[in-house]
């Protein structure tokens, strides 16, 4: 189907997406188009990575505006949501507006009533349906991005109850659902009501083999030899022949061909890198290692810390790591070098599979198996999972077709692997809403909402579900509904009343401050208990108290540090908040140890303590920090409002705890380093130079601000601006690109499920 042919959408967009290069649609493109996405129709699109989702979600989202409609785009991945915002703003010279939604999960984002498109992710959705967003009503059409991850136990319930609010709120809403390929394609159609493209084409063929011996055997019954044999490790083999040049078909493919890694843990995706950049370097030309090094350079600038050193010296030969514990500019980097073909092999953990758009000449799935705490020991990936890795091979337009590879150390495992992966169906996805930490969380905020004001409305609301689409026991649920509705009833978070015949179900103030606040009941029951009787907390007990809870993602406790945590627990043993559980109840102990070093590295943070000391300490990477501190400033906030809701006479206090760990600083640099600009390096230097507070600040000498800030003109004006100086002889204000980042307390950008495992696909959300 040509792209002039596509019918209500804007009369620009055949233009300009020919001057993009897009002339036709893809076959499931155009098998959407001829379902009617861009005439209203829901639609559920099952199809290979890479194969073109987001021009559908474009369509139908520009044919909405056409209407005079609004779309929203929900994003798995903060990372991902500017990414999105970034492509659909090449619309904007068209008169379409594009917002993008993240920052606080408190506030209703009034400024997006103005926007066309809106991209935000799923929790800042859920949590803008519990502000009572009075826009989301005059949504035309979502496009849920990824939806397969309603399979996902911590994220998936919240993906899928947000997709049921919104069709409750609006019935006659066009929802655009994008998926890998899953095995119950239709299953969703039918939950969402919804046109159904299930398709495997691919723009590029993709190859999926095995590695064994020398040889690399592949689906179509075909072998071939590495050009490389020898001793190698097959994975530095295949990296070696995949940089050669081949010929295929009488045509050479390009040079530089690029290789893809997955491993299953951070350490062997910084190993691989390591030892793979050997591999790669002699390959490479002068003007190849010049380019590189200006990368390198970038990236030692990002941070002041060993794994900003590692990265540099990987990609400075041509390999690169990539996991959730890098920082955003990290990863932007390697991803970009990569893209460019400066970076020949990145090894990486699979969160670089989900929806990054890093496309490869090979892929090499290295570790087919992770470790797993909670199923006990090393557990095979899902299909799914490879199947999204494995996607990632082939360049359209520069590979004649991609390669997938998994690899296998004897003739058994070449057969299992075949058999448990290249042959295999995609999974069915399953809806994870049964699961309690789920269900108490979404119970609450649908009652605090007004969703749902009884037993009885709760129940028909959870029948717009996945969970009710796919399951016949209609008992399970209602039994889960009950014990859930009793815990929250227990914790004053929701009362029951009788009206005639029915109960009625009404959120507490507490209960509705739980829900606006976007925290797990839980959470908040651990934290009133914990700052109930305390008068004056210490940082670190408040730190302590807010690992413990079920928002926070804690470190794990190496072996040798259950004795050491215990020492400073028995240190400490006076500011520690809450109850403390038995040594003798192993595992709940344990837990409470593991929050203990996550508090002392927030605490650490909040010292002023150098970033590459706390990596070093904690074994944790620059970007486990940021999301440790994201994720405290939220909880530390919840925590200061759930006081002030109480009445307790600690409010100060847990909020100086907030700034401390908002900024790193320690006390004394709190009110300096709340100025717009300042943070916490210039915070220390204006303090060193005399100047302590904020009001110091204000009535400052303009030359002993300029020598504190190092003479930086621009900034000394900004922050003097800020502090209400009453002369700061303003010139400009845009942000100096070296001040240190605010803090944002959207927390799906920070979630980091394992020091050494990134558990989940999802590794940042
Ligand atoms: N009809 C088309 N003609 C030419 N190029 C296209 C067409 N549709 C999409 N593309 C290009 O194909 C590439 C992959 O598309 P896209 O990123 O939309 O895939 P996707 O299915 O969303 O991938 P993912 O699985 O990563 O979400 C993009 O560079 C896009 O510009």
């Amino acid at each position: 189907m040509e792209v002039s042919d596509v019918p209500a959408v804007p009369e620009w967009l055949p233009g300009h997406l020919d001057a993009d290069g897009v002339e036709s649609l893809y076959p499931p493109q155009a098998a959407a188009v001829e379902a009617g996405v861009t005439e209203g129709e829901s639609l559920v699109a099952s199809i290979p990575t890479a194969s073109g989702k987001t021009l559908i979600a474009t369509l139908a989202m520009l044919s909405a505006v056409k209407r005079g409609g609004k779309a929203l785009y929900i994003v798995p991945l903060r990372a991902l949501a500017s990414e999105k915002k970034a492509e659909f703003e090449q619309f904007e010279q068209y008169g379409v507006d594009v917002g993008v939604s993240t920052g606080n999960y408190d506030s209703d984002g009034e400024w997006l009533a103005k926007k066309d498109i809106i991209v935000a992710t799923s929790e800042k959705v859920d949590s803008l349906v519990r502000n009572g967003a009075p826009w989301l009503a005059q949504l035309d059409c979502v496009v849920a991005d990824e939806v397969h991850l309603v399979d996902d136990p911590t994220r998936g319930p919240t993906l899928e109850v947000t997709l049921a609010k919104l069709r409750s709120r609006n019935p006659g809403l066009q929802i655009v659902a994008l998926s890998a390929t899953i095995g119950n394609a239709g299953e969703l159609a039918d939950w969402l009501d919804a046109e159904l493209v299930d398709s495997s084409w691919r723009p590029i063929d993709l190859r999926k083999g095995v590695h064994f011996g020398q040889a690399l055997h592949f689906d179509d019954g075909t072998q071939e030899q590495l050009s490389v044999q020898g001793n190698e490790k097959p994975t530095a083999a295949i990296v070696r022949d995949t940089l050669r040049d081949t010929v295929e078909d009488g045509e050479t493919v390009e040079e530089g061909g690029s290789t893809l890694v997955f491993v299953n843990s951070r350490r062997n995706a910084e190993a691989a890198a390591r030892r793979l950049a050997n591999v790669v370097s002699p390959e490479l030309d002068g003007d190849e290692l010049a380019a590189l090094a200006d990368v390198a350079d970038e990236i030692r600038d990002v941070s002041d810390t060993e794994t900003s050193d590692d990265l540099a010296d990987a990609v400075e030969k041509g390999a690169a790591f990539h996991h959730a514990g890098l920082s955003p500019d990290h990863r932007e980097l390697v991803e970009a070098a990569f893209r460019d073909r400066l970076v020949k092999c990145v090894c990486a953990t699979p969160t670089l599979a989900a929806g990054v758009n890093t496309p490869s000449r090979r892929v090499v799935v290295r570790d087919w198996r992770r470790y797993s705490g909670d199923a006990g020991g090393m557990q095979p990936l899902s299909v799914l999972e490879v199947h999204q890795m494995m996607g990632r091979a082939g360049r359209p337009g520069m590979d004649p077709y991609g390669e997938a590879l998994l690899l296998a150390s004897s003739h058994d495992e070449l057969d299992e692997l075949f058999e448990r992966y290249v042959w295999a169906d995609p999974d069915p996805v399953e809806s994870k809403l049964a699961a309690e930490p789920a269900m108490r969380t979404h119970l609450l905020a649908t009652v605090a909402s007004g969703f749902a004001d009884s037993r009885e409305t709760l129940l028909s609301f959870l029948d717009g579900t996945l969970y009710a689409a796919q399951t016949d026991e209609q008992g399970r649920l209602e039994r889960v509904v009950d014990d859930m509705l009793a815990y929250l009833e227990r914790n004053d978070f929701i009362e029951r009343s009788r009206d005639g015949d029915t109960e009625r179900l009404t959120a507490t103030n507490l209960g509705h401050t739980v829900s606006r606040l976007y925290l797990d009941p839980m959470s908040a029951a651990t934290i009133i208990d914990g700052i109930a009787d305390a008068d004056d907390p210490s940082a670190l007990g408040l730190y302590h108290l807010v690992s413990r809870t079920p928002d926070m993602y804690q470190l794990y406790l190496r072996s040798g540090e259950r004795e050491q945590y215990t020492q400073v627990a028995y240190d400490h043993e006076t500011e520690l908040l809450g109850t403390q559980p038995s040594e003798f109840e192993e595992s709940r102990f344990e837990d409470w140890l593991a929050a203990l070093k996550t508090a002392k590295l927030l605490d650490d943070w909040a010292s002023e303590t150098d970033e590459d000391r706390i990596t070093d300490r904690y074994g944790v990477g620059p970007g486990d920090i940021r999301g440790k501190v994201d994720t405290a400033e939220w909880l530390l906030g919840a925590a200061e409002s759930l006081a002030g809701e109480r009445g307790f006479g600690n409010v100060q206090a847990i909020r100086e705890a907030k700034k401390r760990v908002q900024y790193g600083v320690r006390q004394e640099l709190i009110d300096l380093a709340d100025v717009r600009n300042v943070g916490r390096k210039r915070a220390r230097r204006l303090y060193e130079a005399g100047i302590e507070s904020r009001d110091q600040l204000r009535n400052a000498d303009k030359s002993v601000v300029l020598a504190a800030l190092r003479g930086r003109e621009r900034t000394a004006e900004t922050v003097l601006e800020h502090a209400g100086h009453p002369n700061p002889e303003m010139t400009d204000v845009t942000p100096d690109p070296d001040a240190e980042p605010v803090v944002a307390t959207d927390t799906s950008g920070s979630s980091e499920s394992a020091e050494e495992n990134d558990q989940s696909s999802l590794g940042d959300f």
